[in-house]
């Protein structure tokens, strides 16, 4: 199934809405009637057990999957970052930025998407040459460059150390106070979740089993007694004893 795309970003319609979505794999149902909806500059984190469809899932809203039914419309430019970076090896970082992209600006508007990211000095390097947190920020520059109104983010930052991985969602949070786009971010990270998140989705069963508003502020940190609470609550609904 290809996602439609309808109309301008107005207002406060979604950015993306989803509704009915299936997926089976042969006699199994993975997705079994999705609905969901993202606002505008709204973040939303996916969780479920391992098996549950949440990759399934952003690959439909990606259009990467065709076999899908259902009904997704999509306001604006998406762009999607996977767990793996993805990189063409044989290409430098910049070329890598750039890919797809044409015009006279184009140099300049990688060099201000690396610089987004921290990585402006690596532009000629190849990925082989990139630590693995390096090579994902270049991923994320990859995303930037489209100036997205939404992000799809398969465990972005799944495969990292953990310290990498807080710096990255500290880039992420900032990257998105800054530009405002709308994001999906699949994870398994309770804490990554309520970190990044405005409103969680739990899937199960091939539908979205839960919906949780996250109320904490932009500068909110594990630490808060709020998030506690709501770590605690998260925990016990996925199963996970405290
Ligand atoms: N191409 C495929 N062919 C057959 N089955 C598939 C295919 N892709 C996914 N599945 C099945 O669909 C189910 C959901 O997979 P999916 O990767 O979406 O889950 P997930 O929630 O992202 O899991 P995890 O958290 O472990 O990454 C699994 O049972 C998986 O085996």
């Amino acid at each position: 199934m290809a996602p439609g795309t309808s109309g301008d970003l107005t207002g406060h319609a979604s950015v993306l809405t989803a509704t009915g979505v299936r997926r089976q794999f042969g006699a199994s149902t993975v997705l079994a009637g999705v609905r969901l909806n993202i606002a505008p500059g709204e973040v939303v984190a996916l969780l479920g057990g391992s098996g549950s469809g949440k990759s399934t899932l952003l690959r439909v809203l990606a259009g990467l999957d065709q076999e899908a039914t259902g009904q997704i419309v999509l306001r604006g430019t998406t762009a999607v970052v996977f767990q793996e970076h993805r990189l063409l090896p044989w290409k430098r970082v910049a070329d890598n930025v750039a890919l797809g992209l044409s015009g006279p600006d184009v140099t300049d508007r990688v060099a201000r998407a690396l610089a987004e990211v921290g990585l402006a000095e690596r532009h000629r390097a190849w990925p082989a040459e990139l630590s693995g947190g390096q090579a994902q920020r270049v991923a994320v520059a990859r995303a930037l460059i489209r100036e997205p109104d939404l992000l799809l983010l398969d465990e972005p930052f799944g495969a990292l150390d953990a310290l990498t991985r807080l710096r990255m969602q500290g880039l992420l949070r900032r990257l998105r106070a800054e530009h405002g786009f709308a994001a999906l971010l699949v994870t398994h990270d309770v804490d990554e979740a309520l970190l990044l998140a405005d409103r969680l989705l739990v899937l199960e069963h091939g539908v979205i089993a839960e919906e949780l508003a996250v109320p904490l502020g932009p500068t909110r940190t594990p630490d808060d007694p709020a998030f506690g609470a709501l770590r605690r609550r998260l925990l016990d609904r996925l199963g996970v004893p405290t």
